[in-house]
C-alpha cells in the first residue's frame, strides 16, 4: 500500500496521533495520500464508519471513493467520503432535531432562495435581487444571524437586507427548510450550543481528512474544530496558490491558523510534481510568482521537458472554437494508429459558462462527443431545445420530435389529446406529423376548433420558412429572430415558467446570445461582419439547417469518452493529458468588475492569477493557451487583448535546466523505498526542505 509513494507522501500517511497538513503546489500527490491515508487507516484496523474524507464537489468525492475502492477493497465503501455539504446535511438528518428541526427538512437551491427572499420582500430588479441574495449568504457565512447583521449594518441599503434576512430566516424555519450556507451554519450551531452531539460526534470519528483546504471558509473551519476536537485526529491538505474561491468567502486564514490553534500540527511539504511535463509546470511557476508567498514552495518534475507550451492568437471565438477542434482531431490521429488518443484525453477549460457555446457548437459540427462539467451545456438548456425544435422544423418540417416540442413551446392551445389524434392520423397514413396537418380528411379525425388551432401553427411555421429562406444580412436576421420570438411570445413564456425573475432573465440572456449567433451568420460580409470575416453570408435558412445537423446527432450523453469543457473552478483537484485554456484575454481572464477600490481589485487579481496557475497545472503533456483578438463584450464585440497572465508565463524563456538536486531528491526517494521494501526496514529518512 505504500508503494507508490514518496518519502514525503509517505510521512504524512504514517502520521499518526495528531493533526497533519500537507502542503504542497499542484500535482504533488496530495490527494493520492488522502486516499492512501484511508487505506492505511483501514488496513490497520480503523472501522470504516469512524473515518470522513471532506472534499470540494461531488465529482471529486466520486473519485476519491473509486481511488480508495481501488486500493482498500470493500471496507472503503463504508467510508464517509463526501462534500462539507453533505457531511452538514448528515449531520442535521441525525441530531437536527435539538435545533427544532424534522429529519426530513427540505434544501432549498439558488432559485428557490431567490424566489423566497423576493416574499420577503426583497427587491424585483434582478441585479438587486442577486446582490442582496449574495450579502446575506455572506453574513451567513461569516457566522451572523440576522439581529448581528442588523447591528453592524453600515447603511440604511444593509439595514434593509438585514431586515429581509429576518424574515427571510422565520420563514425558513416555518417551512422547515434550510439553504446551502446553512448545511454548514447549522451543524455548526449544533455542536456549539449541545455538548452531548458534539462528544458523540467526535467519539465516533477516528480520524477526518480533508481535501483543498485553502478553500475551506471560516464557518466550514469552526466546524471542523468542533468535529475534530482535542484530539484533533486529522489530516488536511493544500495549495494556497490554488486558493480560487475567496469570492465565496474561503479564507486563507484558516492556512495560517491551523498552526496556531493545533500546537503539535506537523507540517509535510511535498516538492515533486507527477503531473507535468517541465515546460508546462515552469510557465506554471511564473505565472504564480508575482503572488505573496504565504509558504515558498519549488515545484520540479522529473517527467522531462516535454512540448512547449503553445499560444494561439485567434480572430475570434467561432475561430478559436474551430482550431480547439482541429487540434483534438489532429492529435487524436487515426483511429487504428498506435499514438490513437481517447476523447477523454482532452479538456478545454474556460473562465466563465458561457463561453462553452461556441466550443459546443464546433465540437457538435464535427460529431466530437463532450460533456460540459461543472454546469449545463448550453443545447441542453431548455430554452435552447426549444428554440432548436422551430429551426429544425424550419429546416425540415418532417422532423416529428421537433413537431411535438415547437407544438407546445410556448403553448398555444394545442394539447395532449390533439397531438396524440394527429399522431395516430398520421402513423395511420405513414405521414409525418407536419404533412398530416394539411391531409385533407384530416378533419375527419379531430374536433374543428383544435384542427383550427394545428393550422394556425402550420401556417406561423410555413410564414417564418418562407421568411427565413429569403433572410440575409444582419439587419434583416436581427429584424426575423426578433419577429419570430415575439410573435411566439417566447419571453413571457420565459418568464411565466420561471421560478424566479432571475432565472427568467438568465434564461432570456441564453435566446439573446444564440439569436446574436444567428444573426452573425446571416450577416453581409460587405457590412463589415467582425465575427467571420471572409465567409460567405447564409440565409436564416442555412443557419437553420447547421442547427438541425447539430442538434439531431444521436444522444451522446452515456458514453465515457468524451471531451471534458469545464469552467476552470470546476476543473480543481482534476488532471488531462491535454489542455486547452481558452479566451486567455483581459477582461475574462483576468476577469474584472468595474465598481472595486483598488484594494479589493489587488485581492481579485491575485485570486484570478491563482485560477491560471490551476488552470495550466491541469495538464499533464500538453497544454494550448489561446487569446481572442476580437472578443464579446455583453453584445457588443471589441478588440481584444492577450491576459497579462500570457506575458508573464514566460514561453519565450529558454528550458532551465533541471535543477540538479532533483536527481539527488530522486535518488533519495528510490533509496527510501527501497529501504521500506526490506524487511526489517527502519522508518523513511526525513525529507530535506
Ligand atoms: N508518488 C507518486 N508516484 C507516482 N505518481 C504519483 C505519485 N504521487 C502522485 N502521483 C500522480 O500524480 C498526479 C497528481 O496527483 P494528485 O492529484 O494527488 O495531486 P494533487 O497534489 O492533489 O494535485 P492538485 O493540487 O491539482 O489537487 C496523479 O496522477 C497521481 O496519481
Ligand atoms: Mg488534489
Amino acid at each position: 500500500m505504500s508503494s507508490g509513494l514518496n518519502p514525503a507522501q509517505l510521512q504524512a500517511v504514517a502520521h499518526h496521533g495528531g493533526p497533519c497538513l500537507v502542503l504542497a503546489g499542484a500535482g504533488s500527490g496530495k490527494t493520492r495520500v488522502i486516499t492512501h491515508k484511508i487505506a492505511r487507516l483501514l488496513q490497520q484496523g480503523m472501522v470504516p464508519e469512524r473515518i470522513a474524507a471532506i472534499t470540494f464537489t461531488n465529482k471529486a468525492a466520486a473519485e476519491m471513493r473509486e481511488r480508495a475502492r481501488a486500493l482498500a477493497g470493500r471496507a472503503a465503501q463504508q467510508v464517509l467520503i463526501c462534500t462539507f455539504h453533505a457531511l452538514g446535511v448528515r449531520l442535521l438528518r441525525q441530531d437536527g432535531a435539538a435545533l427544532g428541526l424534522k429529519p426530513q427538512f427540505s434544501i432549498l437551491d439558488s432559485d428557490d432562495v431567490a424566489s423566497l427572499l423576493k416574499d420577503c420582500g426583497a427587491s424585483t430588479d434582478s441585479v438587486t435581487a442577486r446582490h442582496w441574495q449574495w450579502t446575506i449568504s455572506g453574513w451567513k457565512n461569516a457566522g451572523l444571524d440576522a439581529a448581528q447583521a442588523l447591528a453592524q449594518a453600515g447603511d440604511e441599503a444593509q439595514r434593509q437586507i438585514a431586515l429581509v434576512m429576518a424574515k427571510y430566516q422565520e420563514r425558513l424555519a416555518a417551512y422547515q427548510s434550510v439553504d446551502f450556507d446553512d448545511l454548514i451554519g447549522l451543524p455548526l450551531a449544533l455542536l456549539q450550543r449541545h455538548p452531548e452531539v458534539r462528544a458523540r460526534w467526535q467519539a465516533q470519528l477516528g480520524h477526518v481528512l480533508i481535501d483543498e483546504y485553502q478553500d475551506t471558509n471560516a464557518t466550514q473551519y469552526e466546524l471542523l474544530k468542533l468535529l475534530v476536537g482535542a484530539r484533533a485526529q486529522f489530516t488536511a491538505v493544500g495549495d494556497d496558490d490554488q486558493s480560487i474561491y475567496g469570492w465565496r468567502g474561503a479564507t486563507l486564514d484558516n492556512l495560517k491558523r491551523l498552526p496556531q490553534d493545533f500546537p503539535a500540527l506537523q507540517v509535510i511539504k511535498l516538492e515533486q510534481n507527477y503531473r507535468s511535463t517541465g515546460a508546462i509546470l515552469r510557465a506554471a511557476n511564473h505565472v504564480i510568482a508575482p503572488n505573496p508567498k504565504l509558504y515558498p514552495k519549488q515545484l520540479w518534475s522529473d517527467l522531462g521537458e516535454g512540448e512547449p507550451v503553445r499560444l494561439q492568437a485567434c480572430d475570434h471565438e467561432e475561430h478559436e472554437a474551430e482550431r480547439v477542434v482541429a487540434r483534438i482531431q489532429s492529435l487524436r490521429g487515426p483511429a487504428s494508429g498506435s499514438a490513437h488518443k481517447a476523447y477523454k484525453d482532452f479538456a478545454v477549460l474556460y473562465r466563465a459558462n458561457h463561453q462553452s457555446r461556441p466550443l459546443e457548437t464546433a465540437l457538435r459540427k464535427a460529431q466530437i462527443p463532450y460533456q460540459v462539467s461543472g454546469g449545463t451545456g448550453f443545447f441542453e438548456r431548455a430554452e435552447i431545445k426549444d428554440l432548436c425544435a422551430w429551426l429544425r422544423l424550419m429546416a425540415n418540417p418532417d422532423d416529428d420530435p421537433a413537431f411535438l416540442r415547437a407544438a407546445t413551446a410556448p403553448k398555444r392551445g394545442i394539447g395532449h389529446q390533439t397531438l396524440q389524434q394527429l399522431g395516430a392520423f398520421a402513423s395511420q397514413y405513414k405521414l409525418s406529423l407536419y404533412e398530416a396537418l394539411f391531409a385533407h380528411s384530416l378533419s375527419a379525425a379531430m374536433p374543428a376548433r383544435a384542427l383550427a388551432t394545428l393550422h394556425e401553427f402550420g401556417r406561423s411555421l410555413n410564414d417564418l420558412q418562407y421568411r427565413a429562406r429569403h433572410c440575409r444580412g444582419l439587419e434583416a436576421a436581427a429584424a426575423f429572430l426578433a419577429d419570430w420570438l415575439q410573435g411566439i411570445g417566447y419571453q413571457q413564456h420565459l418568464l411565466d415558467h420561471a421560478d424566479s425573475a432571475q432565472q427568467g432573465s438568465a434564461r432570456w440572456s441564453n435566446v439573446l446570445d444564440f439569436c446574436d449567433w444567428m444573426a452573425q451568420r446571416c450577416a453581409d460580409p460587405a457590412a463589415g461582419d467582425a465575427a467571420a470575416p471572409g465567409r460567405a453570408p447564409q440565409t436564416m435558412l442555412d443557419v437553420a439547417q447547421t442547427v438541425a445537423l447539430i442538434t439531431t446527432l444521436q444522444d451522446r450523453q452515456q458514453e465515457q469518452d468524451v471531451v471534458t469543457l469545464s469552467t476552470l473552478h470546476a476543473a480543481k483537484g482534476l488532471e488531462w493529458p491535454h489542455v486547452q485554456l481558452v479566451g486567455v484575454n483581459e477582461g475574462l481572464l483576468p476577469m474584472r468588475p468595474d465598481d472595486e477600490d483598488a484594494a479589493a481589485l489587488a485581492q481579485r487579481l491575485q485570486e484570478e492569477r491563482r485560477l491560471m496557475y490551476v488552470g495550466i497545472t491541469r495538464a499533464q503533456h500538453t497544454l494550448v493557451v489561446s487569446w481572442l483578438k476580437r472578443r464579446k463584450k455583453g453584445r457588443e464585440t471589441v478588440p481584444g487583448q492577450p491576459s497579462r497572465f500570457i506575458a508573464d508565463m514566460q514561453l519565450d524563456s529558454a528550458p532551465v535546466r533541471e535543477d540538479p538536486r532533483a536527481k539527488l531528491r530522486a535518488l533519495r526517494a528510490e533509496f527510501a523505498q527501497r529501504a521500506q521494501a526490506q524487511p526489517g526496514a527502519g522508518t523513511a529518512p526525513p525529507v530535506s526542505p
